[in-house]
């Protein structure tokens, strides 16, 4: 059996992909309409208010594409604090006028492939905040899930710890070239969802998300071991840019 590498994790990730059902939202009344921008308004405003206390982080998006219309990034310490969100959210008159095509659950996950032999990661403060990530400002997001192969020709799981550490080292490299370009949260879900990673990459120009994910189709480890799942891009959405996006769809 290979060496399973030493993972750290951190906050729970709730990826809330809804679509919105416009024909059922412009059948509600005006009043009915403003009341539940105004209750929508509140609770996003709660789940934002998470980042005040170092409780969590919370991030709002609008999806573009058919796949789906927004996206709601919430992460907490624990899965039952990510539950009371879901619940909370469902309990409001506009999640009525929603579905959701989607969803995943995973954790922020550090590994050890990159940490010094001996060493412990933990002792380090800066280790630790990558645990409990802040949602980065940036103006997109990309999300997509991901698996690494288990072929019998090319089986990341049986790879011996070196080759895997020494791919890795090259993938990190890569990463390291787009600093200050793109921001990336790797949630890990294995046990959790249906794929192994979520990866969310964070941009303000989305060309850089095209960019760094050819780079790395090209490097070994996603060349050879990298499968993917759909991938979502969104805008980040203001409280003003979500309120008049709901408003300006009734206008005829
Ligand atoms: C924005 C840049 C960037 C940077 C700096 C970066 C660095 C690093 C480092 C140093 C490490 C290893 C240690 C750790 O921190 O866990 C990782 C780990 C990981 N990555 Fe990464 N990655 C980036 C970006 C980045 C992208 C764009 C992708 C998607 C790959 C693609 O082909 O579309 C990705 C995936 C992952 C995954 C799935 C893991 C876990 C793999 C495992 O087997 O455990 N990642 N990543």
């Amino acid at each position: 059996m290979s060496e399973a590498v030493k993972t750290y994790e951190g906050w729970y990730a709730y990826h809330d992909f809804r679509k919105i059902d416009w024909t059922r939202w412009k059948s509600l009344s005006p009043e009915k309409r403003d009341e539940a921008i105004r209750e929508l308004v509140e609770v996003l405003r709660e789940f934002a208010s998470v980042e005040e206390s170092r409780g969590g982080s919370f991030g709002q998006y609008a999806v573009l594409g058919h796949k789906a219309d927004l996206l709601f990034i919430h992460f907490r310490p624990t899965l039952e604090a990510l539950n009371e969100v879901k619940w909370r959210f469902d309990k409001t008159a506009f999640a009525d006028v929603t579905s959701a095509p989607t969803s995943f659950i995973s954790v922020v996950e550090l590994s050890a492939y990159t940490v010094p032999p001996g060493t412990d990661p933990m002792s380090d403060p800066a280790f630790r905040e990558r645990l409990q990530p802040s949602m980065p400002k940036a103006k997109y997001v990309c999300f997509y899930p991901m698996n690494k192969r288990r072929n019998l020709s090319d089986n990341w799981y049986m790879l011996p710890m070196e080759e895997r550490r020494k791919m890795m080292k090259s993938h990190g490299m890569i990463g390291r070239s787009y600093a200050g370009k793109v921001r990336q949260i790797v949630t890990g879900s294995i046990g959790l969802d249906d794929w192994e990673w979520g990866v969310s990459l964070f941009a303000d120009d989305p060309l850089h998300f095209k960019k760094i994910v050819t780079e790395m189709r090209f490097d070994e480890v996603s060349a050879r071991f990298g499968e993917f799942g759909p991938f979502y891009i969104g805008a980040r959405l203001t409280e003003e840019g979500l309120v008049s996006l709901l408003k300006e769809q009734v206008k005829g």
